[in-house]
Order: structure tokens, then sequence, then C-alpha cells
């Protein structure tokens, strides 16, 4: 974004400070004093260990501007914008900025999957369009403005992922940037501590059709009953004319897919939506087909074909740690689904294990789910159980709370196939000694585990064990 000073104060319903200053060119916004230069303009944030005010005379004495939060003692000479409140002036630059620019917005909420289907949503549209996209994880009240202040100018679509872990929060995301096409992936379990039911989760969820543009298109799982429930109940909230697509697994569905099967380490399917078309995706599991039809449903909204979406979704660069493919030094086969986990995604990754084909072994190395409220220790039991009835070879229980995995790995399996630990190093000892090269790993637990500290031993260390290599 390059604005002067002055014209980004009317933008943030600031008060610069000092007329002269009104005329000094910005390129740029740094949440970060370390990261910036003369022409950036300076957002100074509360944070756990300080508050970024301390760094705003530093950063004016580089040469760059700031705000300035009203009130705040202290204030230093220089290029300052006075607000209200530094947070909140930063949402309304980057909303005022988006409008600016005219991009139309794809945003996209759901329990799971939004990330990797803002990654497919991008593919596709990059097939045509000038898009830009989510770095990482920056999906909330902070992450998704810095995501649209980062947008260069001539972007014509800007795909956002919304998250969320209370009621409200959607709701703010979409007053900053209105969907012009709106993605809900999944209903799970993510957050259940602060929401208390998934149909609360649902409602925070749809808050992001109720602010969707009018005439927009919401694209939904249509295998949620929960959707269609909570629609209903925020009718009088919903845009005028709003469009509904769904995708799912059966022709309950507008979309779903047709001939789905692993293919080439990854899944190749036909979509109703699409005809005889063949498409191809380079990760596994049908999860990640149904996020491949939402994406494709919102590419069709733009004008994007079939042709351009086969290699939209051929050419996929997904997010790591989600059901990554990785191989240890010994060969063994490592599954990365470690970034984050709740009882719909883990079923999920154990649908993936089950299916492999082609190996001696198929282990789950399944840590704690977190933040799911009083009934966190039955979903730990009743994944552990479903392990069991996938037919998993192998699960290792790390955390406290997956004790109750292997709990319920052990109503079906051998008692001496299911293995807990709460010490990573110990557990990791172990997978040592007693994998074989010739096995499947995979590894999925919640953000706060890091089990990705365990696959990155398994890559890098050689098997102990008698057939370890
Ligand atoms: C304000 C800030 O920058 N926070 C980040 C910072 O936190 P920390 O408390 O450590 O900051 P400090 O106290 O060190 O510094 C305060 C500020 O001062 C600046 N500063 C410091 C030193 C200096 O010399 N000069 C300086 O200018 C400094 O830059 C600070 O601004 O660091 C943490 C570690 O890197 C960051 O994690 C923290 O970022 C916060 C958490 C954040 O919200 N970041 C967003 C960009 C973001 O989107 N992060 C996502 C995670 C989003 C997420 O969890 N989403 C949930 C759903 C939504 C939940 C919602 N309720 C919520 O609250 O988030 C999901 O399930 O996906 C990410 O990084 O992945
Ligand atoms: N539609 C889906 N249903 C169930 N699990 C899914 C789905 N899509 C992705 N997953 C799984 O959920 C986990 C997180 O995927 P992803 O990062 O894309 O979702 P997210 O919504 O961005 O997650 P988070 O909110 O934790 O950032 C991965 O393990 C992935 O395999
Ligand atoms: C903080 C939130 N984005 C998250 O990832 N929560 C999970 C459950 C975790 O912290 O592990």
């Amino acid at each position: 974004m390059e604005r002067t000073l002055g014209r980004i104060a009317d933008m943030c319903g600031g008060r610069l400070l000092r007329a002269a200053d009104a005329d000094k060119p910005i390129a740029g916004v740094v949440i970060d004093s370390r990261k910036l230069g003369e022409r950036s303009l300076f957002v100074p944030l509360g944070g756990s260990n300080v508050d970024g005010h301390e760094f705003v005379a530093g950063a004016l004495e580089a040469g760059a501007a700031s705000l300035w939060q009203r009130g705040r003692a202290g204030a230093p000479e220089g290029a300052l914008i006075e607000v209200d409140d530094v947070l909140e002036a930063l949402q309304r630059l980057a909303s005022a900025y988006l409008q600016e620019s005219g991009a139309k917005v794809v945003g996209i909420t759901g329990s799971n999957g939004k990330t990797t289907t803002k990654d497919m949503v991008y593919a596709l549209l990059d097939t045509k369009l000038r898009v830009h996209k989510t770095q990482g994880n920056f999906n909330n009240h902070l992450g998704l403005p810095l995501t649209l202040l980062s947008m260069p100018e001539q972007t014509e679509v800007v795909v956002l992922e919304m998250g969320m872990s209370d009621l409200g929060e959607i709701a703010l995301l979409a007053r900053i940037a209105p969907p012009d096409v709106a993605i809900v992936t999944n209903i799970g379990e993510s957050h259940l501590l602060n929401l208390g039911s998934r149909h609360n989760i649902a409602r925070a969820k749809l808050e992001i059709a109720a602010g969707t543009k009018p005439g927009g298109l919401l694209i939904c799982s249509g295998d949620e009953p929960l959707i269609p429930q909570v629609l209903e109940e925020i009718k009088a909230d919903l845009p005028q004319d709003l469009r509904i697509f769904t995708f799912g697994a059966d022709a309950a569905s507008d979309d779903y897919p047709i001939g789905m099967k692993p293919e080439g380490g990854g899944m190749a399917f036909s979509a109703r939506s699409e005809g005889e078309a063949r498409f191809a995706i380079p990760v596994l599991g049908s999860h990640n087909v149904g996020n491949a039809l939402a994406a494709m449903a919102a590419a069709r909204e733009f004008g994007i074909d079939a042709e351009r979406m086969k290699t939209g979704l051929a050419n996929l660069r997904l997010t790591g740690m989600r059901i990554e493919r990785l191989t240890g030094v010994s060969g063994l086969a490592l599954f990365n689904d470690a970034y984050n986990a709740s009882p719909t995604s883990a079923r999920a990754a154990i649908d993936v294990l089950a299916g492999l084909q082609g190996f001696a072994s198929r282990v789950l190395v399944l840590g704690d789910m977190l933040e799911l409220g009083a009934d966190e220790r039955r979903y730990h039991r009743e994944v552990g159980r479903y392990a069991a009835d996938a037919g998993i070879d192998a699960v290792y229980a790390y955390g406290p709370l997956s004790a109750d995995a292997a709990e319920g790995a052990r109503e079906n399996m051998a008692p001496d196939r299911v293995h807990a630990f709460t010490d990573k190093a110990a557990m990791i000892a172990h997978l040592r000694a007693h994998l074989k090269s010739e096995d499947a790993v995979l590894f999925k637990a919640s953000r706060g585990m890091r089990l990705e500290e365990a696959v990155q031993a398994l890559q890098s260390e050689p098997l102990t064990g008698e057939n370890g290599v």
C-alpha cells in the first residue's frame, strides 16, 4: 500500500499531529519496529511482553511514521497520527485500502480446511487473475488486516482465511472485508472450549454469510445439517439475493465427487459440476476433494473453466503440515498432519492412513486435541476407538488427554499395539526402536503439542530396531 501520511490519517480515522507531514510518502505497514524502513507506517500494538509504543520514538528517528494512542503520555516529536484505538485504526485502514483497490473478496472459514481451501482457491484463480492470499495462518482480527495491507495495488481477488474462537469474531472480519464469495468448509469441534456447542460453532462460522455482499455466493458443506438449520435461524440477517451452493459426498449436494480414488500420492476425481473432466490434487484424503469442490465453485464464480481448474489443482502448493508426505533417512514414509487437530480432522487423517496400500504397518501417532471443552476425554477415547476400528496397525498416544485415546484404541486392539507416552523423547525412542523402514506413520495433534518435533526426529535420525537401517 502506497499513500501519503495525510491520506492514511483520513483512511484510518486518525488525526495528523503535524500538518507538515501530510505529504510524507508511506509504503507499507509494519507492526514490528525491527522490520521497518524510512517509508513505513509503524503500528504500535500491545503484547504479552511489551507495548509497541515503546518503539515509536525509535521508529520516527529511523524516518518512519507511526500511529499513536490518543491519551497516551509521552508522544515523541515526529510524523504521528493520533487515533482512538490503534488496532481499530489498523482495521479501518485495511478496510479502506481494500475498498479503494476494488479487489473482490473470497472469505473462507470453517472448523477445518481453511488454509487448505485457501491454497486451492489461490491456485485456481492464479491461472487467470492477479490474486493475493492469507500468508500462513494469519486469519484473525490482526492477521486479516495485515494480509489486506500487504496486498499489491493491482490485486483483482484477495483470498482471506477467516478464523475464530468465539462468537462475533467472524462478523468483525466480514465487516473489515465483506466477501463476494464466502466458503464454509465444515462445522467440526475446533474451539468448543469457548463456543460450548457445535450449534454455536455453526452460528459463529455463519456470521460470514450475514457479512457477505448482497447477491454474493455462499459455498458450504451440504453434509452438515447444522448449516441449513442455522441459516434458517439467521435468515433475517442474511444479505439480499444471497446465493447458496453446496458440496458434499453425494447427490444431496449441488456438487459431489464421482470416481474419487487415491492416485499418484494424491486424489483423482470427477465432479458433478464439471461433467466428464478428471481432476487431480497432490494431497491425499476425501476431505481434501471436498475442499477442492468448494474451491472450484469459488473459481467458477470468477470464470475459471475446467482446463484452468485442472492446471491449477495439479500445480497446487499446499501449506506444510497438512498430510504432508515426507521420507525418513531410513526410508520410512512419514505423513506430517501435525499442524492442528480436532476429532473431525483426526478421523479424516485416520481414514487416509487406513487407506494406504503397500506398507508393512500403518502407524498413527496421535497427540492431544486441545480446546475441546468438557467432553475432551470422551472425544479422545472415541478417536482412539475409531483408529482401532479402522484397522490401524499400531497407535502411539502422546499427551495427558491422549491416554484416553489409548484406552479407546485398546477396546479393539491388542494392548501391545497401543503405546501411551507423556514424554516426547521417550516416544521418539520407542518409535525408532520398533518401526521398520517399510512402515507408514501419520502424525496428528493440536498446534500446542508441537508434534512436528517427532516428525523431524524420525526424518533425520535412523531407526534403531532390528529391522531399521
Ligand atoms: C501484537 C502482536 O504482534 N502479537 C504477536 C507477538 O505477540 P507477543 O505478545 O509476543 O508480542 P510482544 O509482547 O513481544 O510485542 C508486542 C508488540 O510490540 C512489537 N515489538 C516488539 C519488540 C520490538 O523490538 N519491536 C516491536 O515493534 C511486536 O511486533 C508486537 O506487535 O508475537 C507472537 C509470536 O510471534 C505472535 O504470535 C503474536 O501474534 C498474535 C498472536 C496474532 O494474533 N498474530 C496474528 C498476525 C495472527 O493471525 N496469528 C496467527 C494465529 C491466528 C489464530 O490463532 N487464529 C485462530 C482463530 C482466531 C482466534 C482469535 N480469537 C485470536 O485471538 O487469534 C485459529 O484457530 O486459527 C498465526 O500466527 O498463526
Ligand atoms: N474438510 C476437512 N474435514 C476434516 N479435516 C480437514 C478438512 N480439511 C482439512 N482438514 C484437516 O484439518 C487440519 C487442518 O487443515 P487446515 O490447516 O487446512 O485447516 P484450518 O481450518 O486452516 O486449520 P486451523 O483452524 O487449525 O488453522 C489438517 O490436518 C487437515 O488435513
Ligand atoms: C490458537 C488456535 N489457533 C489453535 O491453534 N488452537 C489449537 C487447538 C492449539 O492451540 O493447539
